[in-house]
This record gives structure tokens, C-alpha cells and sequence, in this order.
């Protein structure tokens, strides 16, 4: 047997407290403890034998290597999953314009094959005059179904949005899923990006009827501006080094402003449901957008026919009847309105799951953190944001991805969302604490045990967040707020990362009950043990509208809305010796 080291009370203690410290971050699960600790236990009774200390920290050292390999092993996954669902992504959206394009391109192929055919069809063979036949046939299917097309949409026309006989064309509504039918011919089931619908010269549909009804989208250009100078700040070096100095751009204000380059034309507006105020401003404001402004207004179904019960004069207002006519509204729609708090601003967002444009919201909640615009002002304050230029608010939104433990192949991943305030993971109603292992860009952070935890954006951080004892930032702050909820350690202070992490929460295997996560104060999912959650900021920012700026806006709202730091100012009483 190889010679025995003794191993002293204090190796043996802080050996303890290796493990220990290695539990407090979820290092080590309760088998390799119970293993450590029962060998403690043996090592303690018995006389200390050398040989069996090195086999055990040989062990315990082997245990840890193993548990790491694991652990990277599934950080592997997880991130390889989520890269293969952005490319799954990516291949359906590349395959369907694969696929409108073949669909162009059969007609002419068709058209070289039905000459060549013709050509050299000689009638005095069988085979020739099933050659001569057959492309007949084949021209008469494509001219019917060309001309039924042509048929539809021309009956579109003389419908309006309850299919009644139209008495006046010029003002019937195209209800978004006419016009998106026709879209989605010409343009492939995921519809098109708002840059081809700013393509000049090249129609984005072929239909007359689409084409003079859905005008083509307003193009806008952004810019930086520096202390109220309109200059087109360039994008400078972050760092530059100059004679051995390392320095980086010179601090100046980032307002970003929006400057329209061709009148916006269509207007989105959503209202806050069950609110009588709301209704009354809405039917106001859509009068005098189309009266006064000659606009396009769309509104959500439930809206169209609150205003068509107040009146048929609404009957000019444009929806749309399902879920994937929503997808196409980005490629429609200028400028969203929105009538109501925060949850309305949330609202819409979540109905854009791409590109978003740019929000206007008017305050008719009871907070309104993001709802800068006075309603008793609309007129004034659309008639200078349809002029522009606009200072707006980028707001970062995070992607979220459920990442089920059970998942054989990326293909059975869900679908991401996107969120604008945060995502919480959550005990939900089991009165267990959390068990979750963070991971940031695949490096542990830590394990949460508590009520759960809160993944912020900056324009989150007032919100769930805060309460939650995060710190409020800027909304143009880059970054990601990495609040506890109730964390059961007295050590556990929140963070803030960089923007451009991906962070994976896991229920750890020895969670002792599920966890849920819920985006934006919705939609909650049971996330069982091993399931995870892989958030990154999402690519597509939410522009929202600045009363003043994005800085004035904010700081308005923590004083007004929060009543941050407000105290009575002391008395003066003369100056007073230090
Ligand atoms: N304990 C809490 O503070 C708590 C609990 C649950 C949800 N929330 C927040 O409520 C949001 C959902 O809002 P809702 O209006 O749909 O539900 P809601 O009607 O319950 O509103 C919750 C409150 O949060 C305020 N709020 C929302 N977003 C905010 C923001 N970015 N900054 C400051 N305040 C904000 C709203 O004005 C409202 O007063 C969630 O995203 C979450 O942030 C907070
Ligand atoms: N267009 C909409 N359709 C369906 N639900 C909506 C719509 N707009 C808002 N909501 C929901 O209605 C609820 C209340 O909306 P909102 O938060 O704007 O009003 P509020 O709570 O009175 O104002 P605040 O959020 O400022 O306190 C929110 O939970 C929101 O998700």
C-alpha cells in the first residue's frame, strides 16, 4: 500500500468548504455531496489512511471533471439548438422566395417548352399529336386559373368589408387578408420585407386592385444628433489609438431621429380594450386622420366593430381577420398609435414579431411609464410627427427560446419570443424554492434558489425588475438585467450584462419542483427539470416616439411616474460652521 499523508483538521475543513462553496453555485449535485460527506464522515471515525485520502480526492476530482464535460456538453446543446432554430428560420424564409421565384420563372420555361413542342410536333404520329395536344392543355389550365385570379380580385374591388354591393369603390375597405392573399401570391407565404415594398418601379403585386389600394410603405432614414444639431453623425472607432494614447469616441448625446423621406400613409391604432375613454378618443382620432390627414387607418378587429356599431361612416377602416395576416402588417403600416398604458405599448409590440414601426403611444393608462403623449393633444402631436422629424427611443427587446430537455432534435424547438420588458423564471404556485443553473454565453453564473428570476431589457428595468430591487437604466442603455426574485442568500446582488450574451437558465435536475416562465407578464410555460430557457437580444428594436428626447422622456417618467428620490428638501437656516 503507497505511504499515507495525513491530512490536518483545516485541509479537511477547507476540502468541507470546497464543497461547500461548489453547493452554493449549484456546482455539485446532492449525490456527489452525499458521496463527499460520507467519506468525511469514514475519514473522521477512522484513523486517517493515507492511501484512501489520495483515492478519494483522485475521486472527487475525477467527479468534477466529469461533471464540467457534462455540463459543456449540454451548454453545447442548448446554444447548438438555438443556432440550428435561426437557421431552420432563416431556410424556410430563403426557401419561399426560392419557391416564388420558380413560381415566376415555370410560366416562361413553360412557355420555351410549349413552342419548342409545337415546333416539333408533326400531326402524322401518334406521339406528335399527344404532343400537340397536351401543351393546349396544359395553356388552357394557366389562362383559366390566370383569369379567375383576375376575376377575384376585380370583385374585390366592388365589395366592401361586410361583402354588401359597394355603391363607391374608391372608399372600400381591402381587408388586410385580401390584399395579403394577394400578396402572399406574389410574394410567398412570409410575405416580404418592408425594404422590397420600398423597391421603387417594381410593384410588389401585380394585382390592380392590391396595387392602387395598399400604397407602398413610407421610407425614413435615421440618424444620430448631437445636442439638437440635425448632423448625420457618423458610426466613429469605439477606441482609437493615437501616440501610444488608447482613447474612444468623445461622449456626446446619442439621440437618434427618425426623418420621413416620403409622407407616412397608413396608420396602425391600438386601443386598450374596456375603456369607454379610449373608445370615444379612438372614433376622434380616426375622423380626423382620415379627414384631415387623408390617411389609411387600420385598427384590430374588435375595434372595427366597436366603431361600425357608433357608426357606418367607420366603414372606410381597414383590419384584418387572422393571425397571418398580422404577420404582413410590417410591410403595410407607417406609423402604430397606440391609446392606453404600458401593457397597450406591450401589446403592440408583441405584434410584431420582426421589424416594428415606429410607436406612438398616448397616454390613457393609469402609470404610463412609456406613454409620453398627452391624448388631449393628438392633433398637435400627430400633426408634428407625420412632419417629422421624430426623436424616438430604440428599445431593445430579448428573444426567448424554450429549449425542452425532452427534445430529440432542434426541429421540435418552439417558437422564440420576444419581449420588451422581461422574462420571468418562476416558481409559479410550488412552494419549493427555484433550482436554476445560469449560464452566461456558456460560462456558468450561478445558481438561483428563490422565488425565481427576472431577465430584464433596460426599458424593463422600471418594471418588474425594479420591484424586484433591480436597477432602473436608461432605456438606451445596451445591456441585460440579471435580477433575483426573493433570492434565499444573503449575497445574491443583481447584475447587468452586455447585450450581446446569450444567457440559458436549466432547471437543475435536483430542482425539487417545475418552474414557469412567463414574457412580459404572459403566456407563462412549465418548464420542467432540465428544460431551458436561451434568451439574446433580439435584432429587431421596438422605435418608440419621444415627447422631448429619449434622456428627458426618461427622467420624466421616473419623477412623475415613480416619484424617484422625491423628498422634502431640508430647511435652510443660514450658513452653518463644517
Ligand atoms: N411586482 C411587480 O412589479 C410586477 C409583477 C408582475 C408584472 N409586472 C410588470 O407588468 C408588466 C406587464 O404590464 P401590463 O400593463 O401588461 O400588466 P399590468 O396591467 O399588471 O401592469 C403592471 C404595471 O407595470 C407597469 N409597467 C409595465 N411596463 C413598465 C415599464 N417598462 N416601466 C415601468 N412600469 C411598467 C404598468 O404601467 C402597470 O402599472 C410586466 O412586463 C412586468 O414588468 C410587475
Ligand atoms: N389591444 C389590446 N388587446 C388586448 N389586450 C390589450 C390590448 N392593449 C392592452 N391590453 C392588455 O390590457 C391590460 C391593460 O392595458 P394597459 O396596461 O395599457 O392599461 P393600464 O394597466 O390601465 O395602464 P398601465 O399599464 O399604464 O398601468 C394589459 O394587461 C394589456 O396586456
Amino acid at each position: 500500500m503507497s505511504s499515507m499523508k495525513t491530512i490536518s483538521p483545516s485541509q479537511l475543513k477547507s476540502n468541507g468548504n470546497a464543497s461547500a462553496s461548489q453547493q452554493e453555485n449549484g456546482f455539485v449535485d446532492s449525490l456527489s455531496l452525499l458521496h463527499s460527506e460520507r467519506a468525511v464522515q469514514e475519514l473522521i471515525q477512522e484513523p486517517l489512511v493515507q492511501g484512501t485520502d489520495d483515492h478519494l480526492i483522485e475521486f472527487s476530482e475525477a467527479m468534477q471533471t466529469v461533471a464540467k464535460a457534462l455540463r459543456q456538453v449540454a451548454e453545447a446543446k442548448a446554444s447548438a439548438q438555438a443556432e440550428a432554430a435561426e437557421w431552420k428560420r432563416k431556410y424556410e424564409l430563403e426557401r419561399a422566395r426560392n419557391l416564388q421565384l420558380e413560381h415566376k420563372v415555370p410560366g416562361n420555361e413553360l412557355w420555351a417548352k410549349l413552342q419548342n413542342w409545337w415546333t416539333r410536333a408533326s400531326p402524322d404520329n401518334a406521339v406528335g399529336i399527344i404532343r400537340l395536344f397536351l401543351p393546349c392543355l396544359v395553356c388552357w389550365e394557366i389562362w383559366k386559373e390566370r383569369n379567375e385570379q383576375g376575376s377575384e380580385a376585380l370583385s374585390f374591388g366592388e365589395q366592401n368589408g361586410n361583402g354588401e354591393k359597394a355603391d363607391n369603390t374608391e372608399d372600400q375597405p381591402v381587408l388586410l387578408n385580401q390584399a395579403s392573399e394577394q400578396s402572399e401570391k406574389c410574394c410567398g407565404k412570409n410575405g416580404i420585407c418592408s425594404h422590397e415594398v420600398l423597391r421603387d418601379g417594381e410593384p410588389y403585386c401585380n394585382s390592380s386592385v392590391v396595387q392602387n389600394k395598399i400604397m407602398r410603405k413610407a421610407s425614413f432614414k435615421l440618424s444620430w444628433c448631437c445636442k439638437g444639431e440635425k448632423s448625420d453623425q457618423h458610426k466613429r472607432d469605439v477606441v482609437s489609438f493615437e501616440r501610444g494614447n488608447i482613447t474612444t469616441a468623445e461622449r456626446s448625446s446619442k439621440q437618434i431621429a427618425l426623418k420621413w423621406e416620403s409622407p407616412p400613409q397608413t396608420l396602425l391604432i391600438l386601443t386598450k380594450p374596456n375603456s369607454t375613454s379610449v373608445r370615444i378618443l379612438c372614433a376622434k382620432m380616426v375622423s380626423w386622420l382620415k379627414e384631415q390627414k387623408k390617411l389609411y387607418i387600420f385598427v384590430e378587429p374588435r375595434v372595427r366593430v366597436e366603431l361600425l356599431k357608433e357608426s357606418s361612416y367607420f366603414n372606410f377602416v381597414q383590419t384584418w381577420q387572422d393571425d397571418e395576416e398580422v404577420l404582413l402588417l410590417h410591410t403595410k403600416v407607417d406609423l402604430v398609435v397606440t391609446l392606453g398604458g404600458d401593457g397597450t405599448v406591450l401589446w403592440a409590440a408583441s405584434m410584431f414579431k420582426g421589424s416594428v414601426p415606429p410607436i406612438v403611444s398616448f397616454s390613457l393608462g393609469s402609470l404610463g411609464f412609456m406613454t409620453p403623449f398627452h391624448s388631449e393633444q393628438y392633433r398637435d402631436c400627430l400633426d408634428s410627427i407625420l412632419q417629422g422629424p421624430i426623436n424616438i427611443t430604440l428599445r431593445h427587446r430579448l428573444q426567448c427560446q424554450v429549449i425542452r430537455e425532452a427534445a430529440k432534435n432542434e426541429y421540435e424547438t418552439e417558437e422564440p419570443i420576444l419581449v420588451l420588458n422581461e422574462v420571468t423564471i418562476d416558481r409559479g404556485i410550488s412552494s419549493f424554492l427555484t433550482n436554476l443553473e445560469c449560464y452566461c454565453d456558456n460560462s456558468f453564473v450561478t445558481c438561483v434558489q428563490g422565488d425565481g428570476l427576472i431577465l430584464s431589457t433596460t426599458s424593463g428595468s422600471t418594471a418588474y425588475s425594479l420591484a424586484a430591487g433591480g436597477s432602473m437604466v436608461h432605456p438606451q442603455v445596451p445591456g441585460i438585467l440579471f435580477t433575483p426574485i426573493c433570492p434565499h442568500s444573503l449575497s445574491f446582488r443583481p447584475l447587468i450584462l452586455p447585450e450581446h450574451v446569450t444567457i440559458r437558465v436549466q432547471v437543475s435536475f435536483n430542482s425539487r419542483g417545475p418552474a414557469w416562465a412567463s414574457f412580459d407578464g404572459k403566456d407563462r410555460k412549465q418548464l420542467a427539470a432540465g428544460d431551458a430557457l436561451v434568451c439574446s437580444m433580439a435584432t429587431c428594436p421596438v422605435p418608440t416616439a419621444c415627447l422631448v428626447d429619449s434622456t428627458s422622456d426618461f427622467l420624466r417618467s421616473i419623477h412623475e411616474d415613480l416619484h424617484w428620490n422625491l423628498r422634502k428638501t431640508q430647511s435652510f437656516d443660514g450658513p452653518r460652521d463644517p
